[in-house]
């Protein structure tokens, strides 16, 4: 698993490293700077004439140690300070008294030249407050030149924490960052700041963390070696039993797309309660679901009863409307449930009208909202949502003890108390109807496999994204829906598989 940071992790393991194992700060920043120049070669990019644009603080020596690099390289390269009145960093002044012995040229003000690449040093985790004034204008300056611009550490103005743009921000080419992704080169909008994200390691290493453990993950692919083991001598009842309830009259491919996922992901039966006008269509797309009484105008209780305890895990939400009928259901599997729910959409709306239930003791729950539904369900407004996801989904899964999937541009997985999980996978794509079906198929899938919720969930997700940018390959973004995608889990799956 990828650990990634906020700037305060970051600045821990920095001062960690300085202080504990005595790497000293300028042999830190030397090989910060030596990394952002191979990655500059690397990358091809055009150094014809390149001015590094330098802050105050140690991003800004970073800078200075890449010019002067850059410079002995014989580069034509300029040094630009942002803001000559600011007191600088010990690590900014020692970069530029070198600077000057090797005689870098060195600018107060912004001129107009033909430069063929920009590196921004200005700011970097230390950002802390609103840009202003006169660096304000010179990002915008650097914005307006059509001159590719490589970040140092992380795009200046992105908050290192959330991705928020702190009044203005360097859209950067490429971000060369060091030791960890930061939470804010994943979020949105830093994410679109960022561009080519790459990760150098300049001795800041997992053994920085001493005592403190991380808090923020993303699953990398030999985690997906962890799929649910098969073996010889089983059948289908070894590989578990997903209770799905989907679809009602007018919603029928929730059931379809949601029993796809869950048979794609290698579960063994998948007994799936839907509405009557949905049989025909669950029954020619999932021929292998086990059609329960529909939960058609009446609720036949007791059944519902027997085939929650039937199940391995229940899926409850897709496409199942809010009228009494799916009231009953959700009501009811929250009563009867001992194992496993995840509950996805109208369940979730439904959910919001009485979150309280949740204070009482329930089984293991995953929901899955997107930030419409988290937002009822928190009473937040959706724009809050969407600018605070890590920290609504941890706060809701504290609250109730449940693991949360955020599903947005950057599904957040919080697992209460526990870790958070950001997905790296998945494209725009798949924001079309019914994907939201499919995940929670997946997810319930997995569980019934016998993977822990906690493990089941950001698994899902990750499979889930991975499906979407694999059939995006043959669709197109515009073209990729729903249906497509169990397709795509198939192939995850027969690609991780051992
Ligand atoms: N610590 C190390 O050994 C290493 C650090 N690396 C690099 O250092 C930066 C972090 O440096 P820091 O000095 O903490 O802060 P910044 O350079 O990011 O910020 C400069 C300075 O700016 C002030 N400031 C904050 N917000 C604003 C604002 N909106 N307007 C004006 N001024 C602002 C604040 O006082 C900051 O101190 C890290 O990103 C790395 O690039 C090395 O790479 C590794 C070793
Ligand atoms: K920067």
């Amino acid at each position: 698993m990828e650990y990634l940071v906020n700037a305060r992790e970051m600045k821990n393991c920095d001062k960690n490293t300085i202080e504990f194992y005595k790497m000293s700060s300028d042999v830190l920043m030397e090989r910060a700077a030596l990394a952002v120049v191979k990655k500059i070669r690397q990358q091809g990019y055009d150094t014809t004439q390149v001015l590094v644009v330098c802050g105050t603080g140690n991003n800004g020596g970073d800078g200075v140690a890449v010019a002067r690099i850059l410079y002995e390289q014989g580069v034509s390269t300029r040094i630009l300070l942002a803001d000559a009145s600011h007191a600088y960093s010990d690590g900014m002044k020692n970069q530029l008294a070198i600077a000057e012995n090797y005689g870098v040229p060195i600018l107060t003000e912004w001129e107009e030249a033909a430069d063929t690449l920009i590196v921004d040093a200005i700011f970097g985790i230390g950002l802390s407050r609103q840009i202003e004034g006169k660096t304000a204008d010179l990002i915008r300056k650097i914005n307006e030149k059509n001159v590719p611009v490589v970040a140092v550490d992380i795009a200046s103005g992105i908050s290192a924490d959330n991705g928020a743009v702190l009044g203005c921000a360097v859209k950067a080419d490429m971000t060369v960052t060091f030791a960890f992704k930061k939470l804010g080169q994943l979020l949105y909008p830093g994410a679109d700041y960022t561009g080519k994200l790459f990760v150098c390691d300049i001795g800041i290493t997992k053994k920085s963390w001493l005592e403190k453990k991380p808090s923020y993950f993303a699953l990398e692919k030999e985690d997906l070696k962890n799929l649910p083991k098969r073996e010889n001598r089983s059948n289908k009842g070894s590989y578990g039993k997903v209770l799905l309830i989907a679809g009602s009259s007018d919603m029928g491919g929730a059931a379809v797309f949601a029993s796809a996922a869950a048979y794609a992901s290698g579960c063994g039966l998948v007994k799936v309660v839907t509405a009557e006008e949905n049989r025909t269509a669950l029954l020619t797309k999932v021929p292998e679901a086990i059609l329960s009484t529909y939960a058609g105008k009446k609720l036949d209780r007791n059944e519902l009863i027997t085939s929650v305890k039937w199940a391995d895990v229940v899926a409850i939400g897709p496409g199942i409307g809010t009228d009494t009928v799916a009231r009953e259901m959700v009501k009811t599997v929250l009563e009867v449930a001992a194992v496993p729910i995840v509950m996805d959409a109208d369940a979730l709306n439904i959910l919001s009208e009485d979150i309280n239930v949740l204070l009482r003791p329930h089984t293991e729950l995953i929901v899955t909202p997107h930030p419409g539904e988290m937002a009822r369900l928190a009473c937040a407004s959706v724009s809050y949502v969407k600018d605070n996801l890590i920290a609504q989904a941890e706060e809701f899964a504290r609250a109730y003890n449940v693991i949360c999937v955020l599903k947005d541009a950057r599904t957040v997985c919080a697992i209460p108390y526990g870790k958070t999980y950001l997905n790296l996978t998945g494209n725009h794509g798949m924001a079309t109807a019914g994907s939201g079906d499919v995940l929670c198929g997946l997810i319930a899938g997995l569980t019934a496999q016998g993977i822990q919720p906690e493990s089941a969930a950001p698994l899902g997700v990750c499979i889930h994204g991975l499906a979407g940018d694999i059939m995006a390959k043959k669709t197109g973004y515009h073209g990729l829906m729903a249906g497509d995608l169990p397709a795509g889990i198939k192939k995850v799956m027969k690609k991780f598989e051992i």
